[in-house]
């Protein structure tokens, strides 16, 4: 019997880097470092907030992890990517910046894009910024440093998609963000808030999760017409094994060498979003 063809959309993030296999399953192209966070997550008490590992394939002469798809069992879903933590680029990338400095003129020209007064003088004379630099800009636009999240984008039920999110940086422009984006469902929030508080829990005790730096990664929200909803921690990326002298609390502001990454902070200030929202219904 030929296995029916998955639904799956992407709404942000690089373009390319995945394609829908069999029996439920997405290929993402291989990152090694992603593939160790991914095994030691199967054995975590984070296992149910992440989605499934199944390995290795190769297609094309390229290799691919192999996840389940998070959208399998909903029915068109709407669909968000909120990239979680205070800091955004490993402080491996600001040692390598530091030491062979390679402006980049991409990122110059996004950044110009959203706003021409940002570059310095010596930027715009090279038309060219640093990729940490470009980070940090970013995370003080937009709300990553002071509340440790952002909304990257999302897909409403109705298929409207939205992107635009570099400036929404106040808790009252989430908010209504995320309003928009649950079509001011109080269920749907009411769902989300109480999967985060579990997520919090397993967070809190997670061996995995004390023992790496978590930058870049993302939850992805899920929920459909009929009411069901998701939330799981996707792109492992850029999440570090500390050595094996440091832990780190994911609370504690960062400084270089403590290698915190604000994501339980982000995520606290998350749940009192949510818990607002509901307050004021
Ligand atoms: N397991 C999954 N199930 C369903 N959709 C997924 C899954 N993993 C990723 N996606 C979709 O793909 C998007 C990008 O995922 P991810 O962040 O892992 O990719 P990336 O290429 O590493 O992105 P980035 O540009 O942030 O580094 C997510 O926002 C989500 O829409
Ligand atoms: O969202 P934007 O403004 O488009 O910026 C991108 C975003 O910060 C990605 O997370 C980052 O990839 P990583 O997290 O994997 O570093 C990418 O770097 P890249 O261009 O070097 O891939 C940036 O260009």
């Amino acid at each position: 019997m030929t296995p029916k063809k998955q639904q799956w959309l992407q709404v942000v993030g690089h373009a390319g880097n995945f394609h829908v296999g069999d029996y439920g399953t997405l290929l993402k192209r291989f990152c090694k470092e992603e593939q160790q966070c991914y095994l030691r997550l199967m054995e975590d008490t984070l296992r149910p907030f992440v989605p499934a590992y199944h390995g290795v394939v190769q297609q094309d002469k390229q290799d691919y992890n192999v996840i389940d798809n998070l959208l399998t069992h909903f029915d068109s879903p709407a669909i968000m990517d909120c990239k979680m933590g205070s800091r955004t680029y490993l402080e491996k990338e600001l040692l390598v910046a530091r030491e062979r400095p390679q402006p980049r003129k991409d990122m110059y020209e996004k950044m110009v894009a959203v706003d021409p007064e940002a570059p310095t003088d010596q930027e715009r004379a090279q038309k060219a910024v640093l990729k940490t630099r470009y980070m940090q800009w970013r995370e003080t636009l937009s709300s990553t440093a002071t509340l440790g999240f952002r909304i990257e984008g999302f897909r409403k039920t109705n298929g409207e998609c939205l992107t635009n999110f570099k400036r929404t940086k106040s808790k009252e422009q989430v908010m209504e963000a995320l309003d928009n984006y649950v079509a001011s469902s109080t269920q749907i929030v009411w769902g989300y808030l109480t999967r985060l508080k579990q997520l919090r829990e397993a967070l809190e005790t997670s061996d995995f999760f004390r023992t790496h730096e978590v930058v870049g990664s993302s939850l992805l929200f899920v929920h459909d017409w009929t009411g069901r909803t998701g939330i799981w921690m996707i792109d492992f990326g850029k999440a570090a094994a500390l050595p094996p002298h440091l832990t780190c609390d994911h609370r504690t502001p960062w400084v270089e060498g403590n290698r915190e990454d604000g994501y339980l902070w982000g995520l606290d200030n998350f749940i009192d979003i949510l818990d607002n929202m509901l307050s004021l219904t």
